[in-house]
């Protein structure tokens, strides 16, 4: 099991009334104690109901569960634009196994980017709306984790001011569902459900069902379990704060691989996972100044890597 600490977020949390800067630099403090130890931090406390995430992966499960051609009416980048359906194989973190084959990530996933587009409302009617009211959710803590981390950082409102259109009231980061089917037999040897990566963006939520898999890699470049904590949120930096922090917050590399057995094998596991990315156009540079790292254009860095896993992307008929 990975070493990943967990920090109780109740005073800052969604069931908490307005938090004091008191409350906002103790709480930050705690976690960015935590993100220094692994990039990775479980927050308790936090004030998402656990009715709310129920309702959510059952209806994303409702609309995993359609047929084939009914998902791929909502094929992301292809029917639709930024919101919609990746099949397996859509969207791979390249990456091959020792026969130098290029393995794909055995997962289906759906996202909502923008709000009221392209929902697939035809086929799942609950989806578009449910995801919008979990996303809420999502922006109002990430408010107040951001906040939080630019008092134990010292960074003014900075960060908070760069997330500031992501954040309007009801509107979504990038809240993507995602579904790992069963692993059949005979896949190429080494296919993982979600190849290593690290996060684009400044951090992520994660809420993960029971079955586990997710492991992130160590600095002595071990892959250890970072198992579901329940009643938590699994946190963890990305890239562009791992940029405005010089390097001190690391985004660490993680994946989903497939648990040994064949029960688990046959069990499909679902995540739901909110990326909290800068406001396009912000530029990312080190809080301190270090004048060693080239500043980045967040939205721009986002295209990218999204041009790098997404083959579809490039080709992207709908914009
Ligand atoms: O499903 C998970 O547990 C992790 C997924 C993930 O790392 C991602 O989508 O970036
Ligand atoms: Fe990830």
């Amino acid at each position: 099991m990975a070493n990943i600490s967990v920090v109780d977020i109740s005073k800052i949390g969604l069931d908490a009334g307005d938090p004091s800067a008191e409350d906002l630099l103790s709480v930050g403090r705690d976690i960015v104690a935590a993100f220094r130890g692994s990039g990775f931090a479980y927050l308790q406390g936090h004030g998402v109901s656990q009715q709310l995430q129920d309702k959510t992966f059952a209806d994303a499960k409702g609309f995993f569960q359609l047929s084939e051609q009914e998902k791929l009416q909502y094929e992301r980048f292809v029917k639709t634009g930024f919101n919609g359906y990746t099949p397996i194989g859509g969207e791979n973190n390249a990456y091959a196994n020792e026969d130098g084959a290029y393995l794909i990530d055995y997962k289906e996933c759906y996202d909502l980017h923008v709000k009221g587009e392209d929902y697939p409302s035809a086929v799942c009617p609950a989806l578009g709306p449910q995801l919008e009211l979990f996303g809420s959710h999502c922006c109002r803590l990430t408010e107040r984790l951001l906040a939080a981390l630019d008092a134990a950082l010292g960074s003014g409102q900075l960060l908070t001011s760069c997330h500031r259109r992501q954040l309007q009231p009801g509107g979504c980061s990038e809240m993507r569902v995602l579904y790992y089917p069963p692993v059949p037999d005979g896949l190429p040897e080494g296919t993982v459900r979600c190849g290593e990566h690290t996060d684009y963006g400044t951090f992520t939520l994660l809420f993960q069902d029971d079955i586990g898999g997710l492991e992130l890699l160590t600095p002595d470049q071990k892959w250890e379990p970072a198992a579901p904590v329940p009643g938590t949120i699994l946190v963890n930096i990305g890239d562009m704060m791992e940029l405005w922090t010089a390097g001190q917050l690391r985004a660490t590399k993680h994946r989903v691989s497939v648990p040994a057995g064949e029960r688990r094998r046959a069990a499909a596991r679902q995540s739901v996972v909110f990326f909290v990315v800068p406001d396009d156009k912000t530029i990312v540079a080190p809080l301190s100044g270090d004048p060693s790292y080239q500043p980045v254009d967040a939205g721009a860095f986002l295209r990218k890597q999204f041009a790098a896993t997404y083959p579809k992307f490039s080709e992207m008929r709908v914009k």
